[in-house]
């Protein structure tokens, strides 16, 4: 897969050459680019900015630029990801079919965002994505961009040591992820669940799902709503 990263700070995509994501760069299962957006500048100032349209505070980037360097980054088989608070949900199913992709391009706005015609443009040769990874408000996409390599990244084959911990990943089958314990047995006067050192799989199965539920019924009761009947058993419901 190849990634390529659009910015006016390059040196916020640094962490994504190290650890995890190093390892596949070096494996050679991602291959990452990071540009900076000044390169496609033209004036002294290397401007990237200028006056919204309408008024309003701050700063709006210009579609010249971004347009010319996405014109230069961007292939016939690219996917565009613009990271925006507007944007849908980023998700697990959403890093699913990212991982998927062999080309994938990032444009990192900043100020107050991009002029929506840079994406109404590319839209008309590559598909494009406004995604969000969270109801909170950033300075910049850049922060996005790597929450969402480091998503997709780990679902490539050979990235993760043990390709069977995407099955206990979170979201992975809609639900949260139920609490995880190691050694010692008996910390600060806290004991380990008996179920756990039992033994008896079956038994860990089913206290590791209700773990799971409850969770989820607790802390995201959303996720619950818009999984179909067939995904709980009649155990399921009798919780
Ligand atoms: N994704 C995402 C974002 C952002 C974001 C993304 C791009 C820019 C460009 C200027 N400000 C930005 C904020 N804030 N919160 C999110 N979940």
């Amino acid at each position: 897969m190849q990634i390529d990263v659009v910015t006016i700070f390059p040196e916020y995509l640094a962490p994504l050459r190290a650890a995890l994501l190093g390892k596949a760069i070096d494996k050679g299962l991602i291959s990452v680019g990071v540009h900076d957006l000044r390169d496609w500048t033209q004036d002294v100032h290397k401007a990237v900015d200028d006056s919204p349209y309408g008024g309003g505070p701050g700063m709006v980037m210009k579609p010249d630029i971004w347009g010319q360097a996405l014109d230069d980054v961007c292939t016939d088989s690219t996917r565009l990801i613009v990271p925006t608070p507007a944007g849908r949900p980023f998700t697990q199913a959403l890093a699913h079919e990212y991982a998927s992709e062999s080309h994938l391009v990032f444009a990192c706005g900043r100020y107050e965002g991009i002029d929506q015609r840079v994406v109404d443009d590319a839209a008309r040769r590559v598909r494009v994505d406004e995604v969000s990874i969270g109801d909170y408000v950033l300075v910049g996409g850049e922060v996005a961009v790597l929450a969402i390599v480091e998503a997709v990244a780990r679902l490539l084959p050979g990235v993760l040591g043990n390709p069977k911990s995407h099955a206990e990943d979170s979201f992975q089958d809609g639900l949260l992820e139920g609490p995880s314990y190691t050694r010692p047995e008996v910390w600060r006067e806290l004991a380990v669940p008996d179920v756990l050192r039992s033994g008896n799989h079956k038994l860990i199965n089913r206290w590791r799902r209700d773990q799971s539920l409850v969770r989820t019924f607790e802390r995201r009761p959303d996720l619950l709503e818009s999984l179909p009947a067939e995904a709980f058993d009649k155990h399921d419901r009798a919780l």
